[in-house]
């Protein structure tokens, strides 16, 4: 099976499951790598159609799977994604004596990948952002990118190279027209600009604000349209800096599912690095997870190795620190702090999840939830 088949067979999977709205992105995603524009023809026609008729979910099953054959039928070339397309070694920067200083960090990305970059505030997240973006200089190390084709100028670098930072500027006239314009720029003629603008707008679940201004989207809906603008461009490698910033908890799950989706193109797959706070939902979907503390580098690899390294539980409960000593009364219990509002337990390394469970529950405690750290980022915030 090709990964274009591959992904023609989870969306069915989906449609099977009545799970109609990550189907539907999903299956505007296959159909995006077919860059067929009678295949997009359709696939906007039924977003248009989709929206029209939001409660007609039987018959949307049935039209997408007739949209389905047809894309599954169409090959799509396969982009390798083996080699890696940015490699950044031991790059040093520093904002002058006794300021700021980031590093050494090294990261090599491929295509396709995702990489969470997470830190407290002022830890150098945007520094290192904008350093692998080519935006900013740094003192030391090497920074390397092997794009499908060198870039030809500054334009061609920033087309293929893309770093969307935390706020981004106005713009004016209508949101379809602004995306319209980036075609356009790139010499795409009309009726092809239409057909992939209204594609982009539907894969973003832009559909129903094509026609509103910058003033008029609320800035959830404004880190979208950037992502829109920049994917029109076809980047390789894109840097997203607090893409999750303003939105709420289920929108930033959405977002980085697409994200996700997107930087998994069969034809057009996007190394993709982005800066965020929010730990758990981003640890999610990254295939690493880089961690930055006073500009040093960390990343969750460290973590899945050191086996031997305990049993670390984050536990959210009204009950008190003496409740919670209680319940664990024979368990290797090596320290109990209390961070950020939750408690963070430490066990020895042969302790096992469960019987910490079990523990709690028979001490009748009043969990809100628990979640085992031993190989979270989150980690390297309680320690
Ligand atoms: N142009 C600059 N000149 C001097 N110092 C700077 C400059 N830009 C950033 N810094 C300093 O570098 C440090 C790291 O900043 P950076 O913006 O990279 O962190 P961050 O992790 O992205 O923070 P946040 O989460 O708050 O956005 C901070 O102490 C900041 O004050």
């Amino acid at each position: 099976m090709t990964k274009h088949q591959q992904r023609v067979a989870e969306v069915y999977h989906f449609f099977d499951n009545k799970d109609t709205v990550l189907g539907f992105r999903k299956l505007l995603d296959c159909a995006m790598d077919t860059q067929n524009m009678e295949i997009y023809k359709e696939a906007v026609a039924l977003t248009d159609w989709k929206e029209q008729f939001p409660s007609y979910t039987d018959e949307l099953i049935e039209k997408s799977k007739n949209l389905l054959q047809k894309i599954e039928k169409i090959p799509v070339k396969e982009q390798s994604l083996e080699k890696s397309v940015l490699r950044a070694r031991n790059i040093l920067k520093s904002y002058g004596s006794n300021r700021f200083s980031l590093g050494p960090v090294s990261v090599e990305i491929n295509k396709g990948q995702v990489y969470g970059l997470v830190g407290e505030n002022g830890n150098g997240k945007t520094t290192l952002l904008r350093i692998l973006a080519k935006e900013i200089s740094f003192n030391e190390g090497d920074l390397n990118y092997s794009f499908n084709e060198e870039p030809k100028n500054e334009y061609d670098l920033r087309t293929k190279l893309v770093y969307i930072p935390q706020r981004t500027a106005k713009w004016y006239g209508s949101l379809k027209d602004n995306l319209k314009f980036v075609l356009s720029n790139y010499g795409v003629k009309p009726e092809e600009n239409e057909i992939r603008t209204l594609m982009m707008i539907a894969r973003l679940g832009l559909w129903n604000y094509k026609h509103l201004k910058w003033s008029e989207l609320s800035s959830g809906y404004k880190m979208r349209f950037e992502l829109a603008r920049t994917l029109l461009r076809k980047p390789e490698i894109l840097l997203l800096d607090e893409p999750l910033a303003n939105l709420d908890v289920l929108a930033q799950q959405v977002i980085l599912e697409d994200l996700k989706s997107i930087a998994n193109s069969v034809n057009n797959p996007i190394a993709l690095i982005l800066s965020s706070q929010q730990l758990y939902e981003v640890e999610k979907i990254s295939d690493k997870v880089i961690f930055l503390k006073n500009g040093q580098y960390k990343d969750n690899s460290e973590l899945v190795n050191e086996e031997n390294d305990g049993l670390i539980i984050e536990i959210d409960t009204i009950n008190s620190r003496e409740d919670l000593l209680k319940a664990f009364e024979g368990f290797p219990l090596e320290k109990l702090n209390f961070n950020g509002g939750v408690y963070v337990a430490h066990f020895s390394a042969d302790t096992e999840f469960h019987t910490v469970m079990s523990a709690l529950g028979n001490a009748r405690m009043n969990v809100v939830y628990i979640r085992n750290i031993s190989s979270s980022t989150r980690r390297f915030f309680v320690s």
